[in-house]
């Protein structure tokens, strides 16, 4: 049973043990929770590959609405860190979910479930970091049921083990489409349009504007294939999955809104886009001219000049590159910038999450009217999208991507999502195929690109 923490009784404490698991293949062991705890995993890969994350139940779970989401969450976290019990030797237990990007929009039927801020402490957690592979039992009980639900977990345990480790490796299918239905694109031009005509009565200056693809399956996707095949088919982006009862929010995404670890703070800068080369030769002129295109830079500029500002007041030896770099995945060249810092005293991760989201590369610049334009004139949910997703543990050290080249998976639906930067140079027809591009990656994973390719 999962535990919202609002219910706890006063003394019940958050026990943790941990066992070493060499060998085992994450993606086996999210998959052997498949049959009694859908709806309950996770799963976090990051780019560089070295640290990876499976989730499988729910010890814990918070929920947070309104405004204040960021601080009711990093409160409550707070309180759980206190209640933690284990060996010294043990992993620390850890924290993973998101918010939804907007806390004030109304929200709509497809995204209810994910509430505006959803997130667990898992009762078995896998870590494979630094060449080692971790499993824990995470389980918040009192001092006198302790024992007995121990004996029950790692029971439980050792049959997902033996699942992931013995039993038949799963083969995932890739899922087939029936229709693919862009749905809302004489909308999505005319909330570009309208951005415009707002940066030219010095409303704003930057507007992220997104749009929605709607695919249909001949059977029910399951999460662990389109997460078999993001890992296959993204392997220089995070890799990010998380369950909420018969919904699965999923992406492969290049954009990291900040890892802490050891009191060091990593940022970046993600903004202005042109798509790959067919050869070496067209790859290297179209990174180089997007490193030169002024409108490019400007949509960039925004966002480093805003991260700058936002944490400049959490952070000491703040340390930006006076330029940006090309960062090159599989689908897309982006104009990017790497940010980092020492996070002040009493700078945690959420004061992070909460002073850089939504940065101009997701929302805009000024950040407030940027939101409010994308609530007026986007006419859809964004839910996750575009949100940060990650994890934070006991130690405050952890990570948090930012929610893009992501889709929303119920059944036999998809919903994937994408957007780009207005700016005053920005031509509405360029911003639609920029969206193109950046659908590509989860059309590869979900199956949706094969008329194309
Ligand atoms: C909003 C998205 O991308 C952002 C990140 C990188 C480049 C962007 C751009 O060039 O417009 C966007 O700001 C998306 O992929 O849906
Ligand atoms: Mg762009």
């Amino acid at each position: 049973m999962s535990k919202q923490v609002g219910s706890l009784t006063g003394t019940e404490y958050l026990y943790t043990e941990t066992i070493d698991t060499e060998g085992i293949s994450p993606i086996a062991f999210f998959e052997a929770g498949d049959r009694h705890y859908q709806g309950q995993r996770f799963f976090w890969q990051n780019r560089e590959k070295t640290h990876t994350i499976v989730g499988i139940g729910h010890a814990i779970v918070l929920k947070a609405t309104g405004d204040d989401r960021v601080e009711v969450i990093q409160t409550e976290w707070n309180r759980l860190k206190q209640l933690v019990v284990k060996e010294q030797l043990d992993q620390a237990p850890l924290l993973f979910g998101g918010f939804s990007f907007d806390a004030k929009h109304p929200g709509s039927d497809e995204w209810r479930k994910f509430s505006s801020s959803y997130f667990v402490v898992p009762e078995f957690q896998l870590e494979i970091k630094n060449e080692s592979t971790k499993l824990s039992i995470n389980s918040l009980v009192e001092r006198s049921d302790q024992s007995a639900r121990f004996d029950e977990l790692r029971k439980e345990r050792d049959r997902l083990l033996h699942v992931a480790q013995v039993q038949e490796r799963p083969l995932f299918e890739k899922a087939v489409v029936i229709e693919k239905t862009e749905r809302n694109v004489p909308d999505y031009l005319a909330a570009v349009r309208a951005v415009k005509k707002e940066i030219t009565r010095g409303e704003v200056d930057k507007v992220v504007i997104s749009r929605s693809i709607e695919l249909d399956f001949e059977e029910p996707v399951s999460t662990g294939s389109a997460l078999y095949y993001a890992l296959q088919e993204q392997p220089e982006s995070y890799i990010f999955v998380l369950e909420n009862g018969a919904s699965a929010f999923v992406g492969a995404t290049p954009e990291r809104l900040i890892r802490k670890e050891q009191g060091m703070i990593y940022s970046a800068g993600v903004a202005g886009s042109v798509r790959r080369g067919k050869d070496v030769a067209e790859d290297q002129r179209l990174g180089n001219a997007l490193l030169a295109d002024e409108k490019n830079r400007e949509e960039h500029d925004f966002v480093v000049s805003m991260i700058r500002t936002v944490i400049e007041p959490i952070c000491t030896d703040l340390q930006i590159p006076q330029q940006p770099k090309l960062l090159k995945i599989r689908d897309i060249q982006h104009l990017f910038t790497p940010i980092q810092g020492t996070a002040k005293k009493d700078a945690d991760m959420f004061s992070f999450v909460k002073a850089l989201h939504p940065t101009p590369a997701l929302g805009g610049t000024p950040r407030k009217r940027a939101v409010e334009l994308i609530r007026e004139l986007e006419q859809m949910d964004r839910g996750y999208y575009a949100a940060p997703i990650g994890f934070v543990d006991a130690n405050d050290n952890g990570e948090f991507a930012v929610g893009i080249r992501s889709a929303l998976l119920r059944g036999g639906k998809a919903l994937l999502y994408a957007g780009g930067g207005i700016v005053s140079e920005s031509e509405p027809l360029a911003e639609l195929e920029e969206t193109n591009v950046k659908f590509r990656p989860m059309l590869r994973v979900l199956g949706g690109n094969r008329h194309e390719l």
